[in-house]
This record gives C-alpha cells, structure tokens and sequence, in this order.
C-alpha cells in the first residue's frame, strides 16, 4: 500500500473538470486518491455516483489506490480499495464487518482520538491538521508535525499520513516527522502545474 502522495478531492474542490484533475494528478505520480464529495457545492444522489464511477476508472487506469470518504454505501458500487473513516463517521468496528478486506483509513488528532479508536483495525491513520486549513470546513486546531512523532512512536508499525494545509514547500517538514505520505487537497487541486507540484511533493 504506497500512500506516499496521497490526493484527496470533490468537485467542490475543482475550478474546471475533476476528472481533468485527477487524470493529470495520476500521470505525474499520486499513489493513492479519496473520492471526498462533501461540503458547500458538492454532488448528491445519482450525480456523486456517476462521478465517482468515472473518477474509479481514471485510478484504475493508472494503477491508483481508490478510497471512498465517509460514505461506506460507495465502495461496493465502485470497486474501492478502502475506505477512510473519521471520530464521526461510522466506527471501524462496523466498516471491517461489512468490508473485511478493503483497507480502512482512520483519522485521529489527538490523544483521547486515539484512546477512543480501535486503531489495531486502522490499516493507516490520518493525522492532521498538521498545519492550519481552510479546506474542511469543520477542521480543528492545527496540531503540528509533533502529532506525526508522538503517533509514530505508539504506532510504529501503523502507516501514518499527515493531512492539512500541506504544501509542495512544507511537506518535507511532514516526512522527516516520520509520515509515510502527504494527504493533500488543495495543493493539487488548486495548482497552476500539477505536474511539478506533485513531483516537489
Ligand atoms: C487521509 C485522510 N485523513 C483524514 C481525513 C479526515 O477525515 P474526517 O475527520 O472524517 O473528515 P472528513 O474528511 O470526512 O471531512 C481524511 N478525509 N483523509
Ligand atoms: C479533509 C481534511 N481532513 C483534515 C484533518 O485534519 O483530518 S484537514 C482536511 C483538509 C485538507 O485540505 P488541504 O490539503 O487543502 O489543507
Ligand atoms: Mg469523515
């Protein structure tokens, strides 16, 4: 499972074609793609389905891992690797009983997140935010890359992405806490060049 550069994204993300997007971002080399269609301006119902299946075919094209956010009744309809799963979504216990062999992302950003949270079913951990973000509207506190070093020395054995207000200039500063990838949203999405955004990250 390579999450090295990991992209995240909705329409609600995108100035012009998601599917446009995503095709660039697989050429130059993400490693793992969300489908996270959620938020002011995102799809629903039939529309998010359609997309999403057309978002699927582009990571298989390229040999991409393909993870569903949030909504676990996607990932059958789509073929997902996994499925990444927030405090407030629905508990790992119940993802791995109804998907026992897609690989399940877990979000934690904080100690008693962590003390709550059936880690040892996390097939890798979403640490953020690392730095501050205005891209998810109901995001926390930033808690630096600290939380990547204190999670790592837990959970040695567990792949960490850091997640939140990563940028082609400050990703670095997330590897060397010992991340085993960078989950962005608006670095990509967002990026006059793709190609070399992707390839500084
Ligand atoms: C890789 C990764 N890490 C963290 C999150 C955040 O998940 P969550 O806290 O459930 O928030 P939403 O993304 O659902 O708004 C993530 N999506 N991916
Ligand atoms: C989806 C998400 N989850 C976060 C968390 O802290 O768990 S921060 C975040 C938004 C990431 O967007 P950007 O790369 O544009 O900052
Ligand atoms: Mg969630």
């Amino acid at each position: 499972m390579n999450l090295r550069k990991y992209f995240i994204m909705g329409s609600q993300n995108c100035d012009h074609s998601p599917e446009d997007i995503l095709e660039e971002a697989a050429k130059a080399g993400i490693t793992a793609f969300q489908f996270r269609e959620k938020g002011g301006g995102s799809l629903t119902g039939q529309d998010k389905l359609a997309l999403g299946y057309r978002l699927r075919n582009i990571c298989a094209r390229h040999h991409v891992l393909f993870f569903v956010n949030d909504d676990i009744d996607l990932a059958e309809p789509l073929e997902a690797d996994g499925i990444h799963v927030g405090q407030d979504d629905m508990r790992p216990e119940k993802v791995k009983e109804m998907y026992p062999n897609k690989i399940i992302g877990l979000s934690v950003s904080n100690q008693k997140e962590v003390e709550n949270s059936p880690i040892q079913l996390a097939d890798y951990l979403g640490a953020g935010p690392i730095f501050t973000t205005s891209t998810k509207e109901d995001a926390k506190q930033a808690v630096g890359t600290e939380w990547i070093k204190t999670l790592k020395q837990q959970y040695p054995g567990t792949p960490i992405v850091g997640i939140g207000g990563i940028t082609e200039q400050n990703a670095a500063f997330v590897m060397e806490a010992g991340a085993d990838g960078v989950a962005v949203i608006s670095a990509i999405a967002g990026a006059d060049n793709i190609e070399t955004v992707i390839r500084r990250l």
